[in-house]
């Protein structure tokens, strides 16, 4: 199973990979497997929606309808069926064209937030020109519909608010949580994927209350453009059980519930109702928890992780996308310092959720290269705002942070992060810490001093928070950095090369994660399932790719990436025992899956509308 792209002598078979998993025997049948209806995300009886609209309120309402609008582009065909003519202006025209005016009236606006408004009316009234666009243009458009403008769209949602996209479940609504999912419409099939925040931190800018629905819709609008999931099968959920951002209590714009919020006692019965509901309602539905502060982040991933098919995408997601990415950096760091791989000594300056939880996906990257579990958790130092992290520091440690908490600091503790990184001297250091610009240029040329090719990834998001930018990270290091960051920074030259930036978003995991869990209606996401994701996504990087020096593919190829993502976490699943779709992935060869779920995505064409 060669990744997308690889060129002949690049094809990393699975059964021929040291590092992964052994794939299922690739039988060979007289028949291909036949599909079953239910096996499709990408169901779509779009002619019955547009008959629908058109026969509830003329052919006015499928204009109306942002799933069955076509707009110019309706034939004189349709335009007679659906009785259309006169409510169109005579010229038809096609897709291609109507991205051509729909990007020149998203860039004439002078701001990003008016760029995510517009983006996002567009989204509301013809969902299949929104992804056409996005697809087409990625690089331009993801940073206008996610991470950096998501932030601020969050932090103004209620204020930008136009019409209502998501679920809300509230404190006031516990006991009656099954009902509130009963009103989600589902003309076309149930929901697949699930995000859930409860907006306690969104992005690196704290409690954002309801208005951190712009989390989860951003993010599924991902699931869309990158991971193929109908746009019908996502959901949106807010769980909102109040707010401490006092400026959201005082404005009366807020849309939220106007109180503090809840203890975590008031509120774990209401999450609790909500898994318990929203599996009855949708049995195959993956839920991905997202957002959530540091400490419920970790408890809820622990009380529901073997319970439901969820997983936690600051956690998990992150922890994979950064394995992937770092697999990648420790071969260029190491080929140019002469030591081995599991000479990596890795430090992380923040140790919330997704520090830790990347530190404990990065365990994976030692103990494939032979180093045990304890060895390779000692490759690792945390700082947080107390500095390092000791046994002996003197403080109670959260729980999530004991695990790589040191001993063999000889009594002595550490501060500033250049004391520590001269302590330490670390490969590779990994801000996930939300404080701006803290890799200063003297931290950076130090990285630079211990490293002739120093690893440095900035991941805080959005980019206002990032530890540091691409440009200063490689003009202090005499463009030798490694470099990613949690959101996109521009290209750069130095001294005549061109230099690409990587983005260690766990956007290039979670939607391949999710769309195996739907597709092979997974029973559970297993931990291995997640280090598989990074392993795919390392692998995938392509010849072009390596020679830019990039540690991450092109997102251009995101929806490639993302099948060859997804049919390697379900070969994991059937090897598990994971997968409940009767055995149908499992009876494939490993080329077929990659191809079969590539084949599942939704396409965001009018060909079914205009047929
Ligand atoms: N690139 C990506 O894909 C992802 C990026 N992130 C970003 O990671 C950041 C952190 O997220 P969480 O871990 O959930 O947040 P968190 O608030 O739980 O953790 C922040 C950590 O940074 C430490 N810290 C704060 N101030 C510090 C200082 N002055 N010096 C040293 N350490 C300091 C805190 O003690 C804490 O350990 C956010 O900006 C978030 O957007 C999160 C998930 C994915
Ligand atoms: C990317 C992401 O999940 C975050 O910054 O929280
Ligand atoms: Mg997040």
């Amino acid at each position: 199973m060669a990744p997308p792209s690889a060129s002949a002598d690049d094809k990393l078979n699975l059964l021929t990979q040291p590092s992964a998993i052994a794939a299922p025997p690739a039988t060979k049948r007289d028949k291909p497997p036949q599909p079953t209806p239910d096996h499709k995300t990408s169901d779509d009886p779009v002619q019955d929606m547009v008959h629908l609209a058109a026969s509830r309120g003329g052919g006015f309402a499928s204009l109306r309808d942002p799933f069955a609008n076509a707009d110019t582009a309706f034939s004189e065909k349709k335009r007679d069926e659906l009785k259309l003519r006169g409510l169109l202006p005579p010229a038809q025209q096609s897709l291609d064209v109507q991205i051509l005016r729909a990007l020149e009236q998203i860039r004439v606006k002078k701001t990003d937030l008016g760029r995510y408004i517009a983006l996002a009316a567009l989204r509301q009234s013809n969902v299949r020109l929104f992804y056409a666009l996005i697809m087409q243009n990625p690089e331009e458009t993801l940073p206008m519909i996610y991470t950096p403008t998501v932030g601020e769209a969050c932090q103004k949602f209620s204020r930008i608010f136009r019409q209502p996209e998501g679920l809300t479940i509230s404190l006031s609504d516990k006991g009656n949580v099954a009902s509130i999912i009963d009103n989600w419409p589902v003309p076309a099939g149930a929901p697949r994927i699930a995000v859930v925040t409860d907006g306690s931190r969104i992005l690196g800018l704290g409690d954002q209350g309801w208005d951190g629905l712009g989390i989860s819709i951003g993010k599924l609008s991902l699931y869309v453009a990158a991971g193929g999931i109908h746009p019908r099968a996502t959901l949106p959920i807010v769980l909102d059980v109040g707010t401490n951002n006092e400026d959201k209590l005082k404005d009366p714009l807020y849309l939220g519930l106007r109180q503090k919020r809840a203890s975590d006692e008031e509120v774990l019965p209401l999450v609790d109702e909500m898994m318990e509901a929203l599996q009855k309602a949708y049995p195959n539905l993956i839920v991905q928890f997202e957002d959530f502060q540091s400490e419920r982040a970790f408890a809820y991933l622990d009380r529901y992780q073997n319970k439901y098919r969820m997983f936690n995408d600051d956690i998990q997601g992150t922890g994979s996308v950064i394995l992937g990415g770092f697999t990648n950096a420790a071969r260029l760091n190491s080929k140019a310092s002469g030591r081995p791989l599991s000479d990596q000594r890795i430090l992380f300056f923040g140790a919330g959720s997704a520090g830790v939880g990347v530190a404990k996906q990065l365990c994976a990257f030692f103990t494939r290269q032979g180093l045990s579990q304890d060895e390779a958790r000692r490759r690792i130092w945390l700082v947080d705002s107390k500095g390092l992290i000791t046994n002996d520091r003197g403080d109670k440690l959260a729980e999530h942070k004991v695990y790589f908490s040191r001993d063999d600091n000889e009594g002595k503790q550490y501060k500033g992060l250049l004391d520590v990184i001269n302590y330490v001297k670390p490969t590779a250091l990994i801000g996930l810490s939300t404080v701006p610009k803290t890799f200063t240029e003297e931290i950076l040329a130090r990285m630079a001093e211990l490293n002739p090719r120093p690893i440095v990834f900035p991941l805080s998001n959005p980019s206002s928070l990032s530890e540091c930018d691409f440009e200063t990270a490689v003009q202090a290091t005499k463009g030798q950095v490694i470099f990613a960051a949690g959101s996109p920074f521009p290209e750069t030259d130095y001294e005549g090369k061109h230099l690409i930036p990587g983005q260690g978003n766990n956007l290039y995991v979670f939607p391949g994660i999710g769309l195996a869990g739907a597709l092979a209606k997974c029973g559970r996401i297993s931990d291995e399932m997640i280090t598989e994701s990074a392993l795919a996504l390392a692998d995938s990087l392509n010849d072009e790719e390596k020679a830019e020096g990039r540690i991450y593919p092109s997102l251009k190829r995101m929806r490639d990436i993302s099948a060859y993502v997804c049919a390697r976490v379900i070969i994991m699943a059937n090897r598990q025992g994971h997968a409940r779709d009767g055995g149908y992935t499992a009876s494939m060869t490993d080329d077929e899956l990659v191809s079969w779920c590539r084949g599942e995505m939704f396409e965001p064409s009018y060909e079914k509308l205009l047929a």
